[in-house]
């Protein structure tokens, strides 16, 4: 899919804060707009106090990264920009510059359905300083909310424990695009099929659904429109039995279900959207049972997250499939994913790449300096720690100490030959040309399967999870001790 033809018909280029505008405007003027530089994105803490987390929105950064360009409108938008004294904020011969500006950089990037874990860069960019950095805002906004879904998708579809998730989000998601990029990272997430129309036809995902309140209440009795319903769409009936009262809604259900059966159709099962969904989902289960429906699924949905499907596993609840819809599209309980995107090096007058550190009061917020490569190493199927590395730094080693960035006594030896390696990021861009095919969107939730799969479960649990271990390469480590000491002085 084009997305920024598809949905915002064309070039998104002043998708971006005006500061990297004005910055921009000024490395133009400083002379530096065309100085190497290399940022990385990479976020400092997993959302939902998660173990793990998928990554998700590179489609949307490839795309965005091909259509980059300012078109003639923004142009003489950017021109008409006043300042306090009524000169022009940009003068015209910066606007011609920005009219040539072509996309040039270098892009590496993990995977979407990677599973990812802080500090670890998601996307790292190498180019000129003006375009990388024009490239923040955007990058930041897609991935940010992307893996944000995606991995709270994953929390809800592991909680589920293998019974289908349907995501049912729309009415209540963030505006237009905030719902549809969100139904998309739910199905990578692990969904199984989304009630959003718009992102079934723009991204290829399932559409699914049953039917609403509204069109029991629109008949004189509840079996009169199971019956209408089952006369529509007899092989897709799915009776919200909760209108009135659900047990004698299962009643109705299971008559309507033996119509179907005489016709030789099926009913797919009944959905509860009310009232204590352990109770009611055993009652349907049984009735269902008993009345020969061993196969008609109880589907129940009403503001339900990962945590209410675990309470409801514990009870036994008799749920087979869960419509899952505010909690999962607006990431309720935590709405944004934190991840930054930081100058980690830049070529100086010289040619020679200078790595570069923020000093930050938290050393959480220190970033990582350098053109990093991320490994993750496996053992018997496996993942047991992802490196941070230079790849300058490794030649001739045969193994390494890992060392926690933000606490230094934790640190793990690993010898290479004992462990498969994986390079994480791949490379995207070659001097602004796209080298890589983006995945499929069932291949995206493959990968993010299969590499759940990697992790042990102790990772994958909801509540206070096992941290999993990501070190930088001891040589890494010590270039950015050597860097904070010299930013702060200590070493004069
Ligand atoms: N057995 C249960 N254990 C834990 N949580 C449950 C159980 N049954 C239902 N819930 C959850 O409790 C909440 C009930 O919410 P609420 O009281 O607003 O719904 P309701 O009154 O049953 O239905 P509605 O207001 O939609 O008619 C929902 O989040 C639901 O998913
Ligand atoms: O609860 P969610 O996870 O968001 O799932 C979607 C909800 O949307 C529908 O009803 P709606 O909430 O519009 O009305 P209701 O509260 O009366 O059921 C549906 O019946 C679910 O309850
Ligand atoms: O198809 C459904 O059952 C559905 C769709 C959207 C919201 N709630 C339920
Ligand atoms: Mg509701």
């Amino acid at each position: 899919m084009k997305i920024t033809k598809d949905l915002y018909q064309g070039s998104l280029a002043l998708l971006t804060d005006f500061y990297q505008l004005t910055m921009a405007y000024a490395y133009w003027k400083s002379g530096k707009a065309e100085q190497e530089a290399v940022f990385n994105l990479f976020f400092r803490k997993h959302p939902f106090q998660s173990g793990f987390t998928i990554a998700a929105g590179l489609e949307y950064v490839v795309d965005f990264c091909n259509n980059f360009y300012f078109k003639d409108d923004d142009l003489s938008y950017l021109g008409q920009m006043k300042n306090a004294d009524g000169s022009p904020v940009f003068e015209s011969t910066f606007l011609a510059y920005l009219k040539s500006l072509n996309f040039t950089c270098d892009i590496d990037a993990v995977e979407e359905g990677t599973v990812v874990f802080p500090h670890t860069p998601l996307i790292s960019v190498k180019g000129p300083l003006i375009q990388c950095q024009l490239l923040e805002t955007a990058l930041l906004n897609i991935i940010n909310f992307q893996t944000l879904i995606a991995t709270k998708s994953a929390r809800v579809v592991l909680a589920a424990k293998g019974d289908s998730v349907l995501e049912f989000g729309l009415r209540r998601a963030q505006g237009i695009d905030g719902a549809l990029a969100a139904s998309r990272a739910s199905y990578i997430g692990g969904c199984a099929a989304t009630s959003n129309v718009m992102a079934g036809k723009l991204f290829g995902i399932p559409v699914s659904g049953t039917h609403a309140h509204s069109w029991i209440m629109s008949f004189d009795s509840e079996l009169e429109a199971f019956k209408a319903y089952a006369d529509a769409f007899p092989e897709k009936c799915v009776f919200l039995v909760d209108t009135y009262d659900t047990v004698a809604g299962i009643k109705n259900a299971i008559e309507v279900g033996k119509i179907l059966r005489e016709k030789g159709k099926e009913m797919l099962g009944v959905r509860i959207d009310s009232g204590d969904l352990a109770y009611f989902s055993n009652i349907a289960r049984e009735m269902l049972d008993e009345a020969g429906f061993q196969d008609a699924q109880v589907v129940a949905s009403n503001d339900l997250d990962e945590h209410i499907i675990t309470s409801l596993k514990i009870q036994e609840a008799s749920v087979s499939v869960w419509g899952v819809g505010t909690k999962l599209v607006t990431a309720y309980d935590q709405p944004a994913l934190g991840a930054v995107y930081k100058l980690a090096a830049i070529k100086n007058q010289n040619g020679v790449w200078e790595p570069k550190v923020k000093v930050s009061q938290q050393s959480i917020k220190t970033n990582i300096p350098g053109k990093h490569q991320v490994s993750r190493f496996l053992k018997n199927g496996r993942a047991v720690a992802d490196m941070i590395f230079l790849k300058e730094y490794m030649e001739g080693k045969t193994s390494t100490t890992i060392i926690d960035p933000i606490d230094p006594t934790k640190r793990k030896r690993i010898n290479f030959e004992d462990f498969e390696e994986i390079n994480l990021l791949k490379p995207i861009f070659r001097k602004g040309t796209q080298v890589y095919d983006c995945l499929k969107i069932d291949a995206i939730k493959q990968n993010a399967q299969d590499n759940l799969m990697y992790f042990d479960k102790t990772h994958k649990r909801l509540t206070n999870p096992h941290v999993y271990p990501v070190g930088l390469e001891e040589s890494l480590y010590q270039l950015r001790t050597a860097l904070v000491f010299k930013m702060k002085n200590y070493d004069k």
